[in-house]
């Protein structure tokens, strides 16, 4: 049985390629559904997508995107305008998209490294400057309700309509799937601990001596496992045991790249502008009079206090420089996910004129959470000092939609899975009176969320 949303679909898929004029390269046709489980769609997805699959849901549920498969991909491999590349080509590509002009059209998704001008390893290779892509089939469950939006060539698309009829007949089977962990983790490595741990103390000496104000310093734990890991099932795991935070997976090929990130870089809804500074950690108690206590500790120390005032300065006046009214208050207030705690602004503001979000986005990445301040000289110093190819970790990911409006979070508290092997990143503030040790031990306590949701250890 086939039902009335699926046969809606390709009733107007075959319309719009009969209607289809000659400055029209593609069609896109949208469609509400009954509730269609997320990450069922993910899984089930993985032999329709050829490698390429998104995930995305924001801390209130608000918006949840699954993305299959590619109808059109946006890179840059090179270092410079790649943001302005990016928004040039989305909006070449969307004036040749044949869409309902009552629905809100194909939506782009993807990422960014974190520095382009840093050297590059072959870990990263699936993951260029910038990437990203108008899926052939999304399911977007936007504050609840469900639709799906196909998109594809509006000629010679024979291949694509065979894939997708196969999908939706897919979708439309009763089994349930299981997503049970059956890889087990083998070992950890923690990479180059010791050459972290000098290069902390180096940027605090060179803090304390003028150069700079703060720095933010990264590292990696490698994980090995019996078997390859399957996204779906780290998906399931961060949605449950994070659901403040953002939860997001780009697939690229056999790698993929998720996490669950509380922090939000930039989101734009028509004229309002929303970020937030998030600096200063500190774990959470083991009873709540203890949490208490740290959250207290926390709102008051000034070494925490002082690595938020940096990020709370910059994004101020990023944002006045498009705003006319920014609203952000005089203290943080704490922010308190499943492992760790942190100072928390929230910044609102109202563009004065039509900005762009991939504009908002160049402006704030990399904010001093991520980088430091300033920014160029931060940026030179982890180039420098830091052990680690980031890639894609602390840089912007996110979606936005025909009209320029949707939101990008920061990829921490992420990993980048390849087959039986996972990289894990985190990165602390580093300010004139760090001790090494100390920032150590808060990169552990921003491991745990992918620990566990890896099953590799630390409070599953
Ligand atoms: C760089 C990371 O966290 C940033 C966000 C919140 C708090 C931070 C801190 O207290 O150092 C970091 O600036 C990370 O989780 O890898
Ligand atoms: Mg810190």
């Amino acid at each position: 049985m086939v039902t009335l949303y699926q046969n809606k679909i390709q009733e107007q898929l075959h319309m719009m390629m009969k209607t289809a004029n000659t400055n029209t390269s593609f069609i896109s046709v949208n469609e509400k559904t009954d509730n269609i489980d997320p990450l069922r769609f993910f899984h089930l997805g993985e032999e329709f997508s050829l490698g390429q699959r998104f995930f995305w849901s924001d801390p209130a549920n608000e918006a949840v995107y699954v993305g299959l498969g590619c109808a059109y991909s946006i890179e840059v491999s090179h270092h410079e305008n790649r943001f302005m590349e990016v928004e040039h080509e989305w909006k070449r590509f969307i004036k040749q998209v044949m869409f309902d002009q009552k629905g809100r059209g194909p939506l782009l998704f993807g990422g960014f490294s974190f520095d382009p001008l840093k050297a590059k390893t072959k870990r990263w290779v699936n993951f260029p400057e910038a990437k990203m892509i108008i899926p052939m089939m999304l399911l977007s469950i936007v504050k609840g309700d469900s639709s799906i939006t196909i998109t594809i060539p509006s000629k010679n698309n024979e291949e694509e309509l065979l894939r997708i009829e196969q999908m939706l007949a897919l979708l439309q089977q009763e089994k349930t799937v299981q997503y049970e962990h059956n890889a087990t983790c083998v070992k950890i490595f923690e990479i180059e601990k010791d050459e972290w741990l000098t290069a902390v103390a180096k940027a605090t000496s060179d803090i304390r001596n003028g150069e700079l104000g703060k720095v933010v310093l990264a590292r990696e734990a490698r994980l090995l496992f019996d078997k390859r890991i399957n996204p779906t099932v780290v998906l399931k795991r961060l949605r449950e045991q994070q659901p403040f935070s953002y939860v997001f997976a780009f697939e690229n090929g056999s790698d993929c790249f998720l996490g669950a990130s509380p922090e939000q870089l930039v989101k734009k809804d028509d004229d309002m502008c929303y970020s937030t500074c998030l600096a200063g950690s500190i774990r959470r108690g083991k009873t709540l009079k203890e949490d208490k206590e740290l959250g207290n500790w926390l709102l008051q120390d000034s070494k925490n206090l002082h690595e938020h005032r940096f990020v709370v300065d910059m994004i101020r006046e990023a944002m006045l420089e498009v705003c006319d009214e920014v609203i952000i208050p005089d203290q943080p207030s704490l922010l308190k996910m499943r492992d760790i705690q942190h100072l928390y602004t929230p910044v609102k503001g109202f563009s004065r004129q039509p900005i762009s979000l991939l504009s908002l986005v160049e402006r704030l990445h990399p904010t001093p959470a991520l980088g430091g301040t300033p920014r160029s000289k931060a940026l030179r110093k982890i180039r420098e000092i830091e052990p680690l190819d980031r890639g894609w970790y602390a840089s912007p990911i996110g979606w936005l939609d025909a009209k320029g409006n949707g939101e990008f979070a920061v990829a921490i508290r992420s990993g980048l899975l390849q087959g039986n092997e996972v990289s894990i990143f985190a990165g602390c503030g580093v300010v004139g009176d760090s001790d090494p040790l100390s920032e150590y031990e808060e990169t552990r306590v921003k491991f745990k969320p992918m620990l566990s949701a890896l099953g590799g250890s630390e409070n599953e």
